[in-house]
């Protein structure tokens, strides 16, 4: 299809004798936000790290746009973001400079290059608009001095800024009040309304039933379960991933 951003075919993974995905088969469009949910040891981690390229599947195919995706780098050429759990984010950097970190602007030539602080704080804005998050307004503010909230809101952003395609979220909600939940749930929306597919995984059900284009629920490894979240109430899911449909 011509809007699927990825496509995992028949996918497996074995670590030693425990088998961790087995036939996975999963797609997901551009503007598609679909959530990974499971019981511990479900497979959830192992296929996210499948899909980011730190883990290569022992068979299958995980493919963006039709291209194959085996490693990390692959997943950057092909536009893959990852928003990990721990943020990854400089608590005394600024917004800005989180934004960019690892891919600064510099201005000027040879030994006159510095960086170019005004641009990059001018495009952390244009950014954190495009999410529309009227909290994170100074970019010039440490990270150290946001809500875990906004800090999860901003690693979107970044994801958002350097990922084409596809972005990777890993307990987004994790830890956050409700009003911060809604926060971050709206940030991702507007990730998925410019077009990027969305992956999450959760263990907040009712967020999820709630943010969710499709549901897809793993049980040993394998998806029991892929459907819209329409109608669709927590302890449907949780007999699911426990398997007592
Ligand atoms: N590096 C590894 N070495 C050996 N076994 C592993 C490894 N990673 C995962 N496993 C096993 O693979 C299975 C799936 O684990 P995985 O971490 O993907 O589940 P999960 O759904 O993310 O669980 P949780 O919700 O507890 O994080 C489990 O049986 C786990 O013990």
């Amino acid at each position: 299809m011509v809007d699927e951003v990825l496509t995992i075919s028949d996918v497996g993974k074995r670590f030693g004798a425990v088998t961790a995905l087995r036939d996975v088969n999963l797609t997901v469009r551009a503007g598609e936000i679909v959530a990974l949910l499971g019981d511990n040891g479900a497979g959830k981690s192992t296929l996210m790290n499948v899909i980011c390229g730190s883990h290569a599947a022992d068979t299958g195919v995980v493919a963006v746009r039709g291209e194959p995706l085996t490693s990390l780098a692959d997943a950057k050429r092909l536009g893959v973001g990852v928003v990990y759990q721990d943020l990854a984010l400089a608590p005394h950097l600024s917004l800005a400079e989180n934004l960019f970190l690892g891919n600064e602007l510099a201005r000027g030539f040879g030994p006159f290059r510095v960086l170019d602080r005004a641009r990059m704080r001018g495009e952390a804005r244009a950014a954190i608009e495009r999410l529309g998050i009227s909290t994170l307004r100074d970019v010039r503010l440490p990270v150290a001095s946001l809500s875990g909230g906004q800090r999860q809101v901003l690693a979107v952003a970044r994801a958002m800024k350097w990922a084409e395609r596809l972005i990777l979220l890993d307990e987004p909600t994790a830890a956050l009040g409700p009003k911060q939940v809604g926060i971050v749930l709206d940030s991702i929306r507007k990730a998925a309304d410019h077009g990027l597919g969305v992956v999450l995984v959760s263990h907040d059900i009712p967020s999820v039933l709630e943010l969710a284009d499709r549901i897809v629920i793993l049980r040993h490894g394998t998806v029991a379960k892929d459907v819209p979240p329409d109608g669709l109430s927590v302890s449907d899911v949780v007999t699911v991933m426990v398997g007592e449909e």
